[in-house]
């Protein structure tokens, strides 16, 4: 062990790299600058020998890993201060984001920071729907660190249908406070990240009463905790939800309230508010209450979809370059598993999707700001569109990561069973992405709402903003015959969109027609709904794809590969969804084995590039924290290493052989 020589095999693979591989990284870093920026801000945190790891986080118990982690969180953030006091290098909010949503908050607590809803709920919520006083009083301190704070919305028997929470803060005019209740057991919070011991502090979204009448959910700021001694505050039934399938170092909690009473300032009143008197005054829209969550849904598209896979995918691609196991050719020496066609059409597509990511997720971030800009001056007339297209990809970027992940860990055979492996604490972060922050087939039909409104707009000739523009225009282009190229694929994804969104209009229509209530056809025609919105999603992700593709300034040689992962793209979800492209693209049965043979040429014009591009993520193996996916690719070695920190290995006999083994088998059964 302790070899720094780079596996003979992955040497190969970058000699034989078609690009300049760094010419990649400064593009998917965003330029030259912010490469340099994010390297040294990886040096700094991760040279820290009080950050390393001792012993793997596996082995701990439930309490010792939370303990672990709260210690190593207390380090990280006074270090990002300091970061920010000596460089004066990048704002402390761009350090956030690349701790808590980039790939340096996973390389140091892997299983998830516990302040992170301070940071990625608490400020947004406050910063949007707090007065200005409440936001300079409320922002500081909660920015600072003098308080710890969360976001408890979901309570035990409500996450989605959030008009049904059950708690409630009554005004209580003669006192001017709000008196929180947990009337059920359902109505406690469950879920919220560092409710259970770590935060002081909490949005809580709760139904407002007020002079006897409900006005539905708001948020409210709520002291839980002591300043002080950290003890519940009288009313306050707090503690921690349990292990989970990952991210167990989050700290998910419940709350429970009884007369718990908080002063009217504690209301967050930009948009609606209680007067002193409990006179209610109106919001300009009751969906501004849930802005907090379409700004965690953009961010998570790029912060964890496209992140995580990139480091699943340079994992198997490294793995895959090195190991070798049987023969194509008899006689002709064992493979590297990469050369198998079956193992490329594993791991290429997911690389595709990737970029496709990324570059949806630059866009989405670009429209969130601009909207949000649009709302602070009154106007609301694209918060429909940019909530349809935040809630359907983050529902289809965390399903196909999550989905690419564990075909990343399938790719590498037993070895990526292991926790070593770095893919099951991968998975459990992505795939938990799939459910919190809106279930994914909930907002799957959010879209479809959308959607259907606008085939209804298109067909009467109203107008249509941006991502829907297609309704209008497709239905009107003749069908013209297959031909393989970009353009083509272009058009035949949203024709593929425009043709399922129309089915299910119509099957609404005609259900309603025979005497259906709209609601109940609404919920026969569900299935088709859901899946037009993903179609829909999935045409707009091909088309920025393109768009990135086909005008990235870089050399020709990157841009032949970036327009090969964005060919593929598109081939790799046309043959998957045969039957749509037959329907509603103009697909023919004897069109299939050309577009086949044009995945399958793609598939292999990647090939030599493969680590290229993963190598192009520029991804540390402190980052990475895979025993198969370091850049040196000495993969057996890493993985005895890692075998022999197993506490069993401390002994040569284990305890448990003379309690209960050598007991059992002596006692002739
Ligand atoms: C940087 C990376 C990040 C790192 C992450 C770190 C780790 C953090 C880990 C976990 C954090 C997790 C946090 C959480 O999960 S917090 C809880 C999140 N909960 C949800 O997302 C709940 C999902 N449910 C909803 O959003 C809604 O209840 C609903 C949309 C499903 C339904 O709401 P409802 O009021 O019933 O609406 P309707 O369906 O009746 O629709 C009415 C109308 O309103 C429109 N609309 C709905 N939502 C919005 C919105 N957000 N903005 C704008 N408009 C909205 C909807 O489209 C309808 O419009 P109409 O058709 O024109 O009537
Ligand atoms: C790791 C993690 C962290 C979380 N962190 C937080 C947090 O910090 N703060 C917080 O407040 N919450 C948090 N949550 C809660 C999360 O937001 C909810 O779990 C999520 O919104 C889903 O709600 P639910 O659990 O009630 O699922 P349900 O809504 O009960 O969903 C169960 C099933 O019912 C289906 N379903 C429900 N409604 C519909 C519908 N209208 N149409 C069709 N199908 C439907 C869903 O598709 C799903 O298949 C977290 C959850 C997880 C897993």
């Amino acid at each position: 062990m302790g070899s720094i020589t780079i596996n003979k095999d992955l040497l190969r693979e970058r000699q034989s790299c078609t690009f300049n591989v760094l010419e990649l990284t400064h593009l998917w870093d965003g330029g030259p600058e912010k490469t340099k920026e994010r390297k040294e801000l990886e040096k700094f945190f991760l040279d820290d020998p009080e950050l390393q790891e001792k012993i793997p986080s596996e082995y701990l118990s439930h309490k010792e890993k939370y303990q672990e982690a709260l210690r190593r969180s207390c380090l990280l953030f006074k270090k990002i201060k300091e970061w920010s006091d000596t460089t004066g290098c990048g704002s402390q909010m761009d350090t956030f984001q690349n701790i808590l949503g980039g790939m340096l908050g996973s390389a140091i607590l892997p299983d998830g920071v516990p302040f992170a809803l301070n940071y990625v709920m608490f400020l947004p919520t406050v910063m949007g729907q707090g007065t200005m006083q409440q936001q300079a009083y409320w922002v500081s301190r909660a920015w600072n660190c003098e308080i710890m704070c969360t976001y408890a919305q979901t309570e035990l028997g409500h996450g989605t249908f959030i008009r049904g929470l059950e708690t409630t803060a009554t005004y209580d005019p003669s006192t001017e406070e709000f008196v929180f209740n947990s009337p059920t057991l359902t109505s406690y919070k469950w879920w919220p990240g560092g409710l259970g011991h770590t935060c002081n502090y909490a949005v809580v979204v709760a139904q407002l009463y007020t002079k006897g009448q409900c006005h539905g959910i708001h948020p409210f700021i709520v002291q839980l905790r002591d300043e002080e001694t950290h003890m519940p505050l009288p009313g306050i039934k707090i503690g921690e939800i349990g292990s989970k399938l990952g991210m167990n170092t989050i700290n998910n909690g419940y709350l429970g309230f009884e007369n718990v009473r908080i002063p009217r300032e504690n209301m967050l009143m930009k948009n609606s508010k209680v007067l002193p008197d409990g006179t209610y005054v109106n919001s300009p829209s009751d969906k501004l209450t849930y802005g907090t969550m379409i700004f965690v849904r953009v961010a998570l598209v790029r912060g964890i979809a496209a992140a995580y896979l990139s480091k699943a995918l340079t994992i198997a691609t490294r793995y895959s370059a090195l190991r070798k196991q049987g023969e194509i050719k008899p006689g002709a020496g064992e493979t590297q598993i990469l050369e198998y066609r079956t193992q490329q059409h594993k791991l290429f597509p997911p690389m595709a999707m990737c970029f496709a990511m990324r570059c949806s997720a630059d866009w989405l971030w670009d429209i969130y700001n601009s909207v949000t800009a649009e709302l602070d001056r009154g106007d609301l007339e694209r918060l429909p569109e940019l909530h349809a297209m935040a809630c359907c990809l983050k529902a289809v970027c965390t399903k196909d990561s999550a989905k690419a992940i564990e075909v990343c860990r399938l790719a590498t055979g037993g070895h990526g069973y292991m926790n070593s492996s770095n893919f099951p604490s991968t998975y459990g972060m992505v795939t938990a992405a799939e459910t919190y922050e809106g279930e994914n087939t909930v907002l799957l039909l959010q879209t479809a709402r959308f959607l259907v409104k606008a085939w209804q707009q298109a067909r009467s000739g109203g107008n249509l903003t941006e991502t829907v523009e297609y309704l209008k225009t497709m239905p009107l282009q003749p069908l013209s015959l297959w031909v393989n190229s970009l353009q083509h694929l272009g058009i035949a994804f949203k024709r593929v969109a425009a043709g399922n969104i129309e089915t299910c209009a119509t099957s609404i229509e005609r259900r309603i027609l025979v005497g259906v209530a709209p609601e109940d056809a609404w919920n026969e025609v569900s299935i088709q709904l859901a899946k037009a919105a993903e179609t829909h999603c999935r045409a707009f992700m091909m088309q920025i794809f393109i768009n990135f593709a086909t005008s990235a300034q870089v050399s020709p040689e990157l841009k032949k590969v970036l327009i090969e992962l964005c060919e593929l793209y598109g081939t790799y979800f046309l043959l998957d969804n045969l039957g749509d492209f037959f329907m509603y693209a103009g697909l023919r049965s004897s069109d299939v084995p050309s577009i086949q043979e044009w995945m399958e040429t793609l598939l292999h014009k990647i090939r030599p590039n493969a680590v290229g591009i993963v190598d192009g993520f520029d991804i540390s193996d402190a980052v990475l924290r895979s025993a198969l996916g370091a850049y040196d690719g000495n993969v057996y070695e890493r993985l005895f290493a890692e075998a022999n920190k197993s506490p069993l290995n401390a002994e040569p006999v284990d305890e448990s052989f003379h309690k209960y083994l050598k007991p059992f088998l002596k006692s002739n059964l």
